[in-house]
């Protein structure tokens, strides 16, 4: 997907909301348990729910992977789904890999490719030659760790090096890489106060806001210090929408939490 397409459905939805399907065996309805599939199960119900609401979706693999091969097979058909039912919606695998070149363009061809998700997030610390391959895919988006929400990002992305923050110098150096059109960054919403700062070094990238909701960051904040021209906001709530009830209403729940974030958005959207 483009990022003119990405923008056309945010004006179009009036919403710039990324729904995390974070799956969690321990946390879905627990009278999903005997479905075939149940992450499946589970994902297609959040999805037919709430597709209306949001613009992008985003499985973190690491809760497909702790299922092993069945949930892998649970993420390649949710996947599918997507790209199959609802082909506007764009696509994050949260896998947060990077590597030696030739081990970062398997990584790309694996989510990209094979999996065919519009985007993947990147750790950055490997450098342009473990980014880069990800890069050369035409339409497709990597997604940079810069400043991420977690109490952790305080012990090296805000450390300064050579004058400069680690996270600064992440956002100048990986803009001079070979199809830099193609990042995007992840910044906290834990984060809001840094944003303005973000915005002087890349105003037209986009942005991945993980953290409102269960990390405590503060939608009205990113937007006023986050939001570009071309709105550049893409926010991410996981476990605050998809584990809104544990019931049978589990959808309809949902559906209420993300719709409550969209009418903020419109808000914010104007
Ligand atoms: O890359 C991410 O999406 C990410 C980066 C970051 O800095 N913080 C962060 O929480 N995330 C992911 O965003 C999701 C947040 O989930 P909730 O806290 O449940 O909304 C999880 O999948 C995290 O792995």
């Amino acid at each position: 997907m483009t990022t003119t397409e990405l923008i056309n459905q945010i004006r179009k939805k009036k919403s710039f909301l990324c729904i995390g399907l974070d799956v969690d065996l321990n946390k879905i309805p627990q009278h999903l348990l005997k479905e075939e599939d149940p992450i499946f199960a589970f994902n297609k119900a959040i999805i037919d729910a709430t597709h209306h609401l949001c613009v992008a979706y985003k499985p973190n693999t690491a809760f497909y992977e702790a299922y092993g091969l069945k949930g892998w097979k649970a993420l390649e058909k949710t996947i599918k789904y997507l790209n199959e039912k609802y082909p506007e919606i764009f696509t994050i695998a949260d896998a947060k890999r990077g590597d030696i070149g030739n081990t970062s363009t398997m990584y790309a061809q694996a989510f990209f490719e094979d999996l065919a998700f519009d985007s993947v997030t990147v750790a950055p610390y490997m450098g342009k030659d473990s980014v880069e391959p990800f890069l050369a895919f035409k339409n497709k988006h990597t997604i940079l760790l810069a400043l991420t929400s977690n109490a952790g990002a305080f012990d090296f992305q805000t450390k300064t090096v050579e004058g400069k923050e680690l996270y600064k110098q992440v956002l100048d150096t990986s803009k001079t890489w070979e199809n830099a059109e193609n990042l995007m960054y992840v910044v906290g919403a834990t984060k809001a106060e840094y944003l303005a700062e973000i915005r002087n070094i890349i105003p037209d990238s986009f942005l991945l806001v993980p953290g409102v909701g269960a990390q405590g960051g503060n939608l009205q904040d990113v937007c006023k210090y986050g939001m570009s021209e071309n709105v550049g906001l893409l926010i991410n709530s996981s476990r605050g929408i998809i584990y809104a009830s544990s019931g049978e209403d589990f959808a309809a729940a949902a559906a209420s939490k993300a719709e409550a974030l969209q009418k903020e958005m419109a808000v914010e959207l104007g």
